[in-house]
């Protein structure tokens, strides 16, 4: 492979923004992506994917290019000659690579692969606490599932067609897909490719959705008809298929705290063809005290670390600070709490995250059961999903009825 001058500068670029001033890094490769429309797909996904792997690959590059901390422009080129240096890739005798010490590099990866916290490229503390929440057998085979690639999954918009006429118009635009076992609305992709440029997107026929995630709202499993609250609802992901289940009838509440993920999933539900869908932002606690008593169904996806979709957000290895943790489990707990107040008497109300750990999942369920507000809820089910088990996203859910 040779390396192109102005698609390294975009990866350089890119990194600078996501190590020092705190960039997304998903949201920092889509800027980047629009500067040159010249750039086809095959330029745009060495932009993309080696961005996502040299944030990935952040702790253990560094330990072997000896960076200690500041990401100076010098020094995201070491972290590039690491990263082209581990795939075989010959390094250009541009300026910027002259200080780059391409000897030893492999060396130096040998030997730190014995050690899990560089081998996993993981902070001390977050290490700890994985192994500390699922032991070291099951820490191990999640952390090393958690640094793969993970597959592109779209998920059937029923409102609109069907998961065969969907794969034959995604194979007529050049997208090879797969049927998933046991996802009844998934397709994966067979090979990456930029599924948002295809009609069938435009025409609202799917969305990009991970097997795991697909499985919540049908967790909730409401009914055409109900009402419904999607309490924590974000730009919608699980809006969009509650709707669907639904099959457009009943009425389907989507809340959050940030008007502008509202305003998202609008736009979305326009695409999707999801007439049922209201959206009320919650700027007081009155919007909740509202609804209290009133919801056939509720859903908690409730905000967490994101620990079980490492493979997509790997920047959030480095984001995540130790404070989060109890900040994040109170806020849970709070949720739970305030929120499954919106229940009706024979209610259905589904947690959610995606977490892998028990302190964010079955231990907030169970401390939510046993809190005065939890005496009248019973744990129907639980779900814990493992990368390393399943090749989907970590995720959690509970099942919860009203008595
Ligand atoms: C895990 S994300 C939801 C993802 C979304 N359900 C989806 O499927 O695309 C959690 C959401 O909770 C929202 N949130 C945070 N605090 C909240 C609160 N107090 N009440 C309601 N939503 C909140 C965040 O803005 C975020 O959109």
């Amino acid at each position: 492979m040779r390396l192109h001058r102005n698609l390294v500068f975009a990866v350089i670029d890119t990194l600078d923004s996501i190590f020092n001033e705190g960039a997304y890094a998903d949201k920092e490769i889509s800027k980047t992506l629009k500067r040159d429309a010249r750039w086809g797909s095959r330029d745009r996904s060495f932009i993309a994917e080696t961005t996502y792997d040299i944030v990935r690959w952040k702790r253990l590059y560094s330990e072997i290019a000896d960076i200690n901390q500041h990401y100076s422009r010098t020094n995201l080129f070491r972290l590039f000659t690491v990263w082209a240096t581990l795939r075989g890739i010959e390094i250009p005798d541009w300026k910027q690579f002259e200080d780059t010490p391409t000897r030893r590099i492999k060396g130096k990866f040998d030997e730190l692969s014995s050690i899990r916290k560089y081998r996993e490229s993981i902070p001390d503390w977050l290490d700890q606490l994985g192994e500390e929440q699922l032991g070291t057998e099951v820490w191990e085979k999640e952390i090393a599932a958690l640094n793969e690639q993970a597959p592109v999954i779209l998920r059937v918009n029923t409102l609109q067609t069907n998961k065969a006429k969907l794969q034959i118009e995604l194979e007529k635009e050049g997208i090879e897909t797969l049927f998933l076992e046991n996802h009844p609305d998934a397709l994966q992709l067979i090979n990456r490719a930029n599924v948002f440029s295809t009609k069938c997107f435009e025409k609202g026929w799917f969305e990009v959705q991970d097997a795991s995630s697909q499985k919540v709202s049908k967790y909730l499993a409401p009914k055409a008809g109900m009402r419904v609250v999607d309490a924590c609802a974000g730009a919608g992901g699980k809006t969009l298929h509650l709707a669907s289940i639904m099959e457009n009838k009943g009425q389907l509440i989507a809340l959050d705290i940030f008007q502008q993920k509202l305003r998202e999933l609008k736009r979305r539900a326009k695409r999707a063809g999801a007439h049922n869908i209201e959206t009320r932002l919650i700027d007081s606690t009155k919007v909740i005290k509202k609804l209290h008593d009133s919801a056939d169904a509720v859903l908690i996806d409730a905000p967490c670390t994101g620990l079980g979709v490492l493979r997509r957000n790997p920047d959030a290895k480095w984001k995540l600070k130790p404070d989060f943790i109890e900040e994040i489990t109170t806020k849970q707990q709070d949720l739970l709490k305030d929120y499954s107040k919106m229940l009706k008497t024979g209610g259905t109300l589904v947690y959610a995250t995606c977490s892998i750990l028990p302190l964010e999942n079955q231990d907030q369920v169970k401390r939510f059961l046993e809190s005065e507000e939890g005496t009248q809820f019973q744990l129907a089910k639980e779900e814990k999903i493992l990368v390393s088990e399943t090749g989907h996203d970590g995720f959690y859910m509970a099942k919860l009825l009203k008595k």
